[in-house]
This record gives structure tokens, C-alpha cells and sequence, in this order.
């Protein structure tokens, strides 16, 4: 394989009048996570549907593993872990049982994958409940029996679409450090789906960030985040007051740029975060907008993806917003 485990070129997938998919393009070093990052709809799982072989492009090429997903889809299944958004697990076979199944399924020779399903339990913390049905497992076991279900076959590509959405707190954080570890020991490379900005931000070496479709910004998370110089400043509007009139107010202040409303949040940058706020409270207080609440904080990926696109990572991803309702 060579350095580039994954390589994306110009990608497009419509379905009906939506297009999913907006000729797309990312390369994934051998060896690392690489997190797509996106609201809700923004084409990630269409993304890796593709890359997995489950879907086919209208445009645009895809190697995976050093193989063509159109030319040769066999070797890619053949070189691909998939843990999907449904979780793959049989609830009425136990956890071994639904580990030598799926080994089964690649053809594994029975005594190897007897120990590599060993292996695994162990890793993934389910040796103890490896006899008990799955279906008596907590939504957490579950997930990892699934992830520990696509690695059985040693693959060198692993595909974690949303990984950790439905999992309480803890159960994430666990699965995260598993995840982490994988990548660092094993020389797997990892691409990872998510909407959590705190997610990608923790796990991606690099990531892109995908809107509508399309790349709109690609690097480790440090780096996108230093592209924003300074400060970023929120400003919570209380229930009064036009937002219109704040807008205009915060854009004649010098010490701040970039200004979005999402809502009745303002978000706007500054070189200098902390003196900028005085500035802005006093123009808004001079054009009659109260202020319930202002936050000074280094960039987020929230910044970056607000910087990219001119919506808060939230606003995209709440209902109303998903492409096909905003063409309706
Ligand atoms: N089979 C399909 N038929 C019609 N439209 C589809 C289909 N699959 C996806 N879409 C549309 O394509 C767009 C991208 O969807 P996709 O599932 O790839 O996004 P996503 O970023 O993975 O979001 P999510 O996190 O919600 O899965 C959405 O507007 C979605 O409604």
C-alpha cells in the first residue's frame, strides 16, 4: 500500500434532486485517523458507502488500500473493517459467537480465528460476557463488540461511521481511548465519521471538514484551529431587542470581525478577545440591545466550521436544515 491508505479525487453521488456528495476529495495517511468531520446530512455516510463498496459514484475516482472501489471492490472488502451507524451485532448469539460468525464470513481458517476472537474479547474488555447473549450487553458492549467485530479479519483500513453516537459519556470515553490505541500500535488506518466536534478534535490526527457535500476546509485539528488568529467572542442576546439591530451595531466596532448570528447568539472574532468586549458592549448598549451573557475563548472547531461556512455547527445540524428541506 502506499503512504496514502485512502485517496479521494472529485467524488459526486446524487440521489434524485439531492446531491449527497459534491465532488469531494481527501487522502488519508497510511497509519492514522482521519475524521470527516459534518452536520448532520452534509454527505459523510454517502462518503463511506462508497469507499466500502455500497454505493457506486456518478463522478470522480476512489482508492482504498491502494484499489480501485469501481475496478476492484472484492480486494477493497477484502482490505476494509466497516463498523456502520446500525449496529451488526446478532443480539441472540453471545459475543464470541458473533465474532467467529463474522470471520466465518471472510473465510478465516477455524483455529486462527479462534484465537483472534480471543484476542479481541480481551482487548475490547468482553472476555467476561463473551458466553452471555448479546442481547443482554449495554448499549456501550455492544458498540465495542461491533468495532471488535470489524477488526476480526485484520483489516488494514477500518471505517467508523458515527461511532459513538447513542453512548453515554463514559462509554464514549472508552471506546475513544480503544479507538486511539488502535491506531497508534496496530498501524491501522482509521476513517472516522462524526458530528462531534469534541470527537474529531480528540481522535483525528487530520480531518476534514465537510459542508454540503464538499470539503471546505482539510488539517489536524491545531491547524485549522491556529488559522483563526486571536479570539473568538459570543455574545448571548437576551429576549429582547432586534437581532438585525445588533448586527449592525457589532459590525461598526473595529476591534471585532466576522460577525454571524445563529439564533440569538452572536459569534464574532477578535485579535484581542477581552479588550474587544467593552467595544462591543457599548456599542450594543448605544444601539439598545441587552446582553444576557459574553464568552471570550480560543477558536473551536466550532469557529473553524462557522469560519468555512457562516453557520454555527449546531444551527446545521438542527432539523429544518438538512439540504433537501432548505431546496423544498
Ligand atoms: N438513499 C438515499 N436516497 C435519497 N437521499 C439520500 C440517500 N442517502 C442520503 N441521502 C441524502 O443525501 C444527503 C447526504 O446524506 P448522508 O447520509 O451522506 O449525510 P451524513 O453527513 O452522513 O449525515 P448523517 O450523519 O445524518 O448520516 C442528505 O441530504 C440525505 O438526505
Amino acid at each position: 500500500m502506499s503512504s496514502r491508505a485512502v485517496q479521494v479525487r472529485d467524488l459526486v453521488k446524487r440521489y434524485g434532486k439531492v446531491t449527497a456528495v459534491d465532488g469531494l476529495s481527501f487522502e488519508v495517511p497510511a497509519g492514522t485517523v482521519f475524521g470527516l468531520l459534518g452536520p448532520n446530512g452534509a454527505g459523510k455516510s454517502t462518503t463511506v458507502k462508497i469507499l466500502t463498496t455500497l454505493a457506486r459514484p456518478d463522478a470522480g475516482s476512489a482508492l482504498v488500500a491502494g484499489e480501485d472501489v469501481l475496478r476492484h471492490p472484492g480486494r477493497v472488502r477484502r482490505a476494509i473493517g466497516c463498523v456502520t451507524q446500525k449496529v451488526s451485532v446478532d443480539p441472540m448469539a453471545t459475543g464470541r459467537e458473533n465474532l467467529l460468525l463474522q470471520g466465518a464470513l471472510y473465510g478465516m481458517p477455524r483455529r486462527e480465528l479462534r484465537s483472534r476472537a480471543d484476542e479481541l474479547l480481551a482487548r475490547f474488555g468482553l472476555a467476561e460476557a463473551a458466553g452471555r447473549p448479546a442481547r443482554t450487553y449495554s448499549g456501550g458492549m455492544q458498540r465495542r463488540l461491533d468495532v471488535a467485530m470489524g477488526l476480526v479479519h485484520r483489516p488494514r483500513v477500518l471505517f467508523l461511521d458515527e461511532p459513538t453516537t447513542g453512548l453515554d459519556p463514559e462509554a464514549r470515553a472508552d471506546l475513544w481511548t480503544e479507538i486511539a490505541r488502535l491506531a497508534a500500535h496496530e498501524g491501522l488506518t482509521i476513517l472516522l465519521t462524526t458530528h462531534y466536534l469534541d470527537e474529531a478534535d480528540r481522535l483525528a490526527a487530520r480531518l476534514a471538514i465537510v459542508d454540503r457535500g464538499r470539503v471546505v476546509a482539510e488539517g489536524s485539528p491545531d491547524e485549522l484551529k491556529s488559522e483563526l488568529r486571536g479570539d473568538a467572542v459570543h455574545v448571548d442576546l437576551d429576549g429582547t431587542g432586534s437581532v438585525e439591530a445588533a448586527l449592525a451595531a457589532i459590525a461598526r466596532v473595529g476591534a471585532v470581525r466576522d460577525v454571524v448570528a445563529a439564533g440569538r447568539a452572536l459569534h464574532t472574532r477578535a485579535d484581542d478577545g477581552a479588550s474587544a468586549v467593552p467595544h462591543v458592549l457599548a456599542a450594543l448598549d448605544a444601539a439598545g440591545v441587552r446582553v444576557a451573557s459574553v464568552r471570550v475563548s480560543r477558536p473551536s472547531l466550532d469557529d473553524v466550521y462557522l469560519r468555512h461556512t457562516g453557520r454555527t455547527f449546531g444551527e446545521a445540524s438542527a432539523p429544518g436544515h438538512a439540504r433537501e428541506e432548505v431546496a423544498a
